[in-house]
């Protein structure tokens, strides 16, 4: 028996534990070295590499962007900065199309970027990707509600779970998926009430985002948290922080400040 200590990174086993005992779990995502440094060293249980990257550093309207390569390298630069927290990468769009493509998918995630653990979006269509990486000794969080890969059928982005087939459907995916070998799940978007059902439902952890306090843990976007955004955050994301404002207050200053001194230098030469 090992003796838990304060530098081992937390497993999917841990994450269980947490949930056994009824202590919430807290997750935010990075994308890069310096930020995933800053949340590990702050206490974080869980980092997800997400593919919100395509909205939050690439500029891209929507995640379905993203790529393979763009994941991987990002989750590298978060796993090799990292030692406490248990990391995750969203698989991006159109690497689950199937249990074998999905697969190789994510041995390439973990293979060449060294997260411990992968998160796939969709209901009961996943049930034989999950099954497949599971089996083959791949940790999977699941991911149902709003679902931002399908961001074109859905038709927008939207509160789920409001009529009661749609919250029936939701909890019968969540079993499913938990079923199929999911350690966790994400609730995007889902009528508080509906989410915490759901968690009182299912032995695996609930990570709620804009889906009320009754989850077993919460999910955020570093960005949103902090206040580093240039675009309209969700509105269930309260910002702690102005960091939008630090860093333009500081560019204004800096370029005040060199304007003014090659102005006086110019002057004092002549
Ligand atoms: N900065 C950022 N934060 C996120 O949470 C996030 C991303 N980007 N990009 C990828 C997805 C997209 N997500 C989104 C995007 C928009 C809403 C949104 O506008 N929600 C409405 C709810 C409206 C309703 O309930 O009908 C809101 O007002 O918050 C929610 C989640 C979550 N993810
Ligand atoms: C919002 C979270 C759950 C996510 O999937 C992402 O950041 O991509
Ligand atoms: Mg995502």
């Amino acid at each position: 028996m090992s003796v838990p200590s304060a530098t081992k990174r937390l497993t999917i086993r841990d994450i269980g534990r947490l949930r056994q005992r009824a202590e919430p779990i807290a997750m935010l995502t990075a994308y890069d070295s310096v930020m995933a440094t800053l949340v590990d060293q702050s206490g974080i249980d869980i980092i997800l590499v997400g593919d919100s990257l395509g909205n939050v550093v690439l500029g891209h309207e929507t995640t379905l962007k993203v790529t393979l390569a763009d994941m991987i390298r990002h989750a590298a630069a978060v796993a090799r900065s990292t030692e406490h927290a248990l990391v995750v990468c969203d698989m991006p769009f159109g690497t689950t199309t199937d249990p074998e493509t999905a697969l190789r998918s994510a041995v390439d995630i973990l293979q060449h970027s060294g997260v411990q653990a992968v998160k796939i979006e969709g209901g009961l269509s996943m049930v034989p990707v999950i099954k497949r990486l599971t089996d083959y000794g791949i940790p999977v969080m699941a991911h149902i509600g709003l679902m931002p890969q399908a961001v074109h059928q859905l038709g927008g982005y939207y509160t789920h779970g409001k009529a009661a087939e749609s919250a029936d459907r939701l909890s019968r995916e969540a079993r499913a998926l938990e079923e199929a070998g999911a350690f966790a799940i994400v609730l995007e978007c889902i009528v508080a009430e509906v989410a915490t059902a759901i968690t009182a439902e299912l032995a695996i952890p609930t990570i709620g985002i804009g889906s009320g306090p009754g989850c077993a843990g919460q999910v955020l976007v570093i960005n949103d948290l902090i206040g580093l955004n240039t675009r309209p955050a969700p509105s269930f994301a309260k910002p702690r922080a102005d960091a939008a404002g630090l860093v333009r207050t500081a560019v204004a200053d800096y370029v005040a400040e060199t304007k003014a001194s090659a102005l006086q230098k110019r002057a004092g030469a002549a």
